[in-house]
């Protein structure tokens, strides 16, 4: 696992967009050969969609031939809520952007089968072979996606109950009030997210420390999900200073001198 430790949450941003706009330049996507990109929501990953826009009308980078999965939606909500993933997305992303309608990917949340929804998806990843780059946050409990704590860690795309803590962290985004935060959403599985050629977590804030200190320092446990990322061969977390205050300071000068080169040049 990489670690890279930077200053703010800024930072982390400007760092993770240059990686997505590099590795798209690099692979060169066609539409027969498109590059295939896993995208999260949340606050987290705002700063890196501001950024992936300014690059893209700088002509440093396109998404014509970028197809997107993202990793989760809340179930039941109209499609039309402004909170929806679905919303978020095409707000925050998708509209700015020369991305094609017909690569996007969203799991439907509204649907009457939920199974048969979340097997459309993984049968759909399949067909691209595998997703090259999956960008995540993760949640104060260490989730990823929507794998609550106890998540089975070969999990796959399907139906989970949102815990208290989780609801009430999201209420945030619906008035404070966690009577209208959804019960149940339809999320990728840890083992969705493992079988992604490589993985990129952003960290931000202080109360994502105890999440960070389990994701690098912690063992691999069902309770902090994000731990998986020690079982991939090529996962990567960025993240802010604030995020770091759980490490050791041991542990945070290991990385930074590993990185050092990386780090100076976002
Ligand atoms: N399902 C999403 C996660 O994918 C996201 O990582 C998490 C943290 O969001 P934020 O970045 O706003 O802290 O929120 C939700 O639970």
């Amino acid at each position: 696992m990489r670690l890279i430790p930077l200053n703010n949450a800024k930072d982390v941003g400007l760092w993770s967009a240059r990686y997505i706009a590099d590795r798209i330049n690099k692979f060169q996507p066609t539409a027969e050969r498109p590059f295939v990109l896993g995208l999260p929501t949340g606050g987290t990953p705002l700063a890196t969609y501001q950024r992936l826009i300014e690059l893209y009308q700088a002509g440093e980078v396109s998404f014509k031939n970028v197809v997107t999965f993202n990793m989760d939606e809340y179930v039941g909500m109209a499609a039309d809520h402004p909170e929806s993933y679905r919303n978020f997305m095409y707000n925050n992303f998708f509209n700015h952007v020369d991305i094609q309608e017909q690569n996007i990917n969203l799991l439907d949340g509204n649907t009457a089968d939920h199974q048969a929804e979340c097997q459309r998806y993984e049968d759909k990843i399949k067909t691209y072979g595998r997703i090259n780059l999956f960008m995540g946050g993760v949640g104060n409990d260490g989730h990823i996606a929507f794998n609550e704590p106890a998540s089975s860690l070969a999990s796959r795309t399907r139906i989970k109950t949102l815990t208290h803590e989780t609801r009430i962290a999201n209420s945030r985004f619906f008035e404070g009030d966690i009577n209208q935060v959804p019960k149940y959403s339809l999320t990728i599985g840890v083992g969705t997210l493992l079988d992604s050629e490589e993985v990129m977590i952003l960290i931000t804030g202080h109360n994502k420390a105890q999440a960070l200190q389990a994701a690098v320092e912690g063992c691999v446990n069902h309770l902090w999900t994000v731990s998986a990322l020690q079982l991939h061969p090529k996962s990567m977390i960025v993240c802010d200073e604030p995020s770091t205050q759980e490490l050791k300071v041991k542990t945070v000068k290991y990385f930074q001198e590993l990185e050092a080169e990386n780090i100076t040049h976002i």
